[in-house]
């Protein structure tokens, strides 16, 4: 799905963001990216979107150079500030969701049965359909992280790539929307890559984990990661930070 080698960025000419950082994520992975602030995690998610370009190496998607690469349905995205909304933002959950198949359809392609069906059936998903006609301003966080969710999946993407989605949600809804996660993962088959801060619940619920601080210092089992985290989080975050592996 993802095939990153020998990525290398930086805004300018001083600081390094990225050094040399070599990452694959195949089919129906679910991927934890962690790091601390300023680590180059939503940098290398801009990588991998096309947003920014490595002078060096290559970046893949679907195995295709991304120079290349057109099939831009295929991948969904939430970014982090997604659900930090203007509570007088006049749209529904609705036409939220409709916008994500506009990239598909074309701005000004009447909306016909089929799409309102997609649309709703996104909105189900992720459990919102008795708020699908609510505006978006008077929902929860985690309300409008599933609406941004449902955005995403509404043109039916085979990878979903969500940056640090959970700021700024209650731990319930953060619960709730890891078991979403799990579902599009498990029984959709959708590929997942997650950034988070939060390491704890992180490795609870991934398949593989990848540790980023400027270079990529781990990827692998979540367990592994859990078993070596004092070696590992000592030299890339460079202080002592412990995780706490969940029970459930
Ligand atoms: N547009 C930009 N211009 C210049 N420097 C930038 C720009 N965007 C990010 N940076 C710098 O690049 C480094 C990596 O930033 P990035 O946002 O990729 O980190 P991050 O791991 O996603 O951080 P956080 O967890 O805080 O969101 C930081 O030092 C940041 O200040």
């Amino acid at each position: 799905m993802i095939e990153l080698k020998h990525i290398n960025f930086q805004y300018d000419a001083k600081t390094k963001v990225l050094e040399d950082v070599n990452l694959t994520m195949t089919r129906g992975d679910f991927l934890g990216l962690v790091g601390p602030n300023g680590s180059g995690k939503s940098t290398l998610i801009k990588i991998i979107l096309g947003l920014l370009h490595s002078p060096t190496g290559e970046v893949k998607l679907f195995g295709q150079p991304i120079s290349t690469f057109k099939d831009w349905s295929k991948v969904g995205y939430v970014s982090q500030k997604a659900n930090s909304f203007n509570t007088g933002f006049p749209a529904t959950v609705y036409e939220v969701v409709a916008t994500g198949l506009f990239g598909k359809m074309g701005l000004f392609r009447w909306i016909g049965k089929q799409e309102k069906e997609q649309i709703m059936h996104a909105i189900k998903l992720v459990g919102l359909e008795d708020l699908a006609h609510r505006n978006i301003g008077k929902l929860s966080g985690g309300q409008q992280q599933r609406t941004f969710i449902a955005r995403a999946l509404v043109s039916t993407p085979e990878l979903l790539i969500l940056d640090e989605p959970t700021v700024g949600v209650d731990a319930d809804s953060v619960s709730r929307f890891f078991d979403l996660l799990e579902q599009l993962n498990q029984e959709l088959g959708i590929s997942l890559l997650l950034v988070s801060h939060d390491i704890g619940v992180i490795t609870d619920k991934v398949k593989q984990v990848a540790c980023l601080n400027k270079k990529l210092f781990f990827h692998g089992d979540p367990h592994e990661f859990v078993q070596n985290q004092d070696a590992i989080l000592a030299t890339a975050y460079g202080h002592h930070v412990r995780i706490l592996e969940h029970s459930h």
